[in-house]
């Protein structure tokens, strides 16, 4: 039974959700990092939000870990680069909570424009100031947009409502999803210029890191107000105390630190600046649907290998994923045969073609490209999985080309896999016998029917009388049986290939006793 370890507060709907899917799970929220290190590998998923860092160094102790499943959205937290080379699959829940973080943002904007926090604390410290707080309008104000993705569009549709002019900068948002927003899509200077309020919804990646500092915040406008409720990290927030000080900025409304949790940090003595908490993702109804999400989608990857809002790896639907269990491992096996095959040789693998053929061809391929590219790879670099094998062979500058054809042959359906390396080029085909059963149908094309068993000889021999007789003979003088035994050849008396399954790993020495053998031009034990 899979074990799944909640390391930060998550609504108890998640823990129904992993025990009535008949997942264990532990609720531990708070560990301190040496904790989390020390009982880490024991469990198969950590669910998380954004207190729990999930470092290289959690990684490294996490032998068993294969999801991590963070309930919300910025993944900054996840070393995803760690865990992509380690194959464990990171995932989010990219919508459970955009409402109810957009909704934040124009919450502490309404904030700011009304200096509402100061105002509460100063009436109810019964002062009634009522001359102190003179606020700003929204109505027509320029509204600037960082990032306009799913919390950024929501945040515009509300400014649009409260007849705010909404411009946005965002390199991938289209006019056309601009015009549909009603944003007029522009450029970051422009946006400097011309916004009241600017508002961040952007990742934090090295591109938007400290994307408002001196010289961007000097270019706002004089007056203007910031609110960030995407990450701290986004805004320099030396440059923005300066700036708040200076008055070139009035005002700041801040959910999010450049260190969190945020306990001492300066800009809290500045009375134009309000503060919260990381709370953009603090309602009962995101925290209900962030919890839900990440229980489902890691119970089913746990459970069936579906993948939903994975950062690291291609979706594979609920739907999807029994149809294509078997066919990954079609790919896997075909990928591990040739990538044993490769092993023998030291030149370095140029290209791997992966070619879908008949009803493989109508499948999500990703999935399957990155099992066929895990099993040429692990052979010759050990453990890789379908999430780090893009990257190790992309890392290995290894071309990896895929294509689909209709059907031609006499299969059904039908991957072909063919790893050139600077000495070779060896291709193998595959098919799906009785709906789900993957069989080996050509190897090096030459027809050799066979199915992948857990251990298995393959030898390559010129095809003449005398070579299955001593073949049979040797294997039988060192008491291996056979448990079916498969011949192909290209041409009579030409290249043939003999491939059998055994019911047991070959005793040592006598694979070199088979390559002794008379006609036999390579031999070599496989395992699958
Ligand atoms: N305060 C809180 O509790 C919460 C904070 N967040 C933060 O909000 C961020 C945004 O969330 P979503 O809108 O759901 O993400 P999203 O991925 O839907 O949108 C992000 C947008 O940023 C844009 N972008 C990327 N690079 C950019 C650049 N260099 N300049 C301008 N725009 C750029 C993208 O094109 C995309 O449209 C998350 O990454 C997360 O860090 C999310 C939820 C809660
Ligand atoms: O889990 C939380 O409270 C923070 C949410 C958040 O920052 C996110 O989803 O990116």
């Amino acid at each position: 039974m899979p074990r799944v370890l909640i390391s930060d507060k998550l609504s108890p709907a998640a823990i129904a959700i992993f025990e009535r899917r008949g997942i264990e799970v532990d609720f531990k929220p708070g560990l301190a990092p040496a904790e989390l290190r020390a009982i880490i590998g024991e469990y198969d998923g950590l669910a998380i939000r954004s207190a729990t860092k999930v470092t290289r160094e959690v990684l490294e102790v996490a032998p068993r870990l294969r999801v991590v499943g963070r309930a919300g959205i910025g993944v900054d937290n996840v070393d995803v680069t760690s865990a992509t080379a380690r194959g464990v699959v990171v995932m989010n829940t990219p919508y459970g909570n955009a409402i109810t973080t957009a909704e934040h943002a124009i919450a502490m904007m309404f904030a700011l424009a009304r200096q509402i926090p100061e105002a509460s604390a100063s009436t109810k410290a019964g002062k009634w100031e009522k001359n102190r707080f003179m606020g700003v309008e929204l109505f027509a104000k320029t509204l600037g947009l960082i990032g306009c993705g799913n919390i950024g569009s929501i945040v515009a549709d509300r400014a649009v409502g409260l007849k705010m002019k909404v411009v946005a900068f965002d390199p991938f948002l289209s006019e056309k999803r601009a015009l549909e927003l009603g944003v007029e899509k522009v450029e970051l200077e422009e946006l400097l210029v011309r916004a009241d309020f600017v508002t961040l919804h952007t990742p934090l990646i090295e591109q938007t890191r400290n994307i408002l500092n001196r010289e961007t915040i000097a270019k706002l406008r004089r007056g203007a107000r910031i609110i960030n409720c995407a990450r701290g990290g986004l805004v320099d927030e030396v440059a923005l105390h300066e700036a708040l000080v200076s008055g070139q900025i009035a005002g700041a409304a801040l959910d999010v630190f450049e260190e969190e949790p945020a306990t001492a940090n300066p800009l809290f003595a500045l009375e134009n600046v309000v503060c919260t908490p990381h709370l953009g993702a603090a309602t009962a109804e995101a925290q209900e649907n962030v919890a839900l999400q990440v229980a489902d989608q890691m119970a089913d990857f746990l459970l069936s290998g579906a993948v939903s809002n994975a950062i690291n790896m291609p979706s594979v639907s609920a739907e999807e994923a029994p149809r294509l269990k078997p066919y990954m491992e079609l790919a896997r096996h075909l990928g591990a045969l040739v990538g044993q095959l490769t092993a023998s040789g030291d030149d370095a693998i140029r290209v791997i073609r992966i070619e879908y053929e008949g009803h493989a061809a109508e499948l999500n391929r990703k999935p399957l490209t990155a099992a066929a590219l895990a099993g040429v790879l692990t052979p010759l670099m050990g453990a890789v999985n379908m999430v780090n094998a893009p990257v190790v062979a992309r890392e290995r500058g290894i071309d990896v080309a895929e294509t689909i054809h209709e059907r031609t042959g006499e299969y059904h359906t039908l991957i072909r896999l063919t790893v050139v390396t600077d000495a070779q080029t060896r291709s193998v085909e595959g098919t799906l016998v009785a709906a789900d059963k993957p069989r080996l149908v050509s190897i090096k094309g030459i027809a050799v029917e066979a199915d992948f068993a857990p251990h298995m000889l393959y030898v390559t021999n010129h095809d003449k009388p005398g070579f299955i007789g001593r073949f049979g003979t040797a294997l039988a003088d060192a008491g291996v049986n056979i448990a079916t035994f498969h011949l192909g050849r290209a041409s009579e008396g030409g290249d043939a290939i003999c491939l059998v399954s055994l019911d047991a790993p070959l005793p040592e020495g006598v694979l070199a006793t088979v390559r002794t053998l008379p006609l036999v031009v390579q031999a070599k034990d496989l395992s699958f």
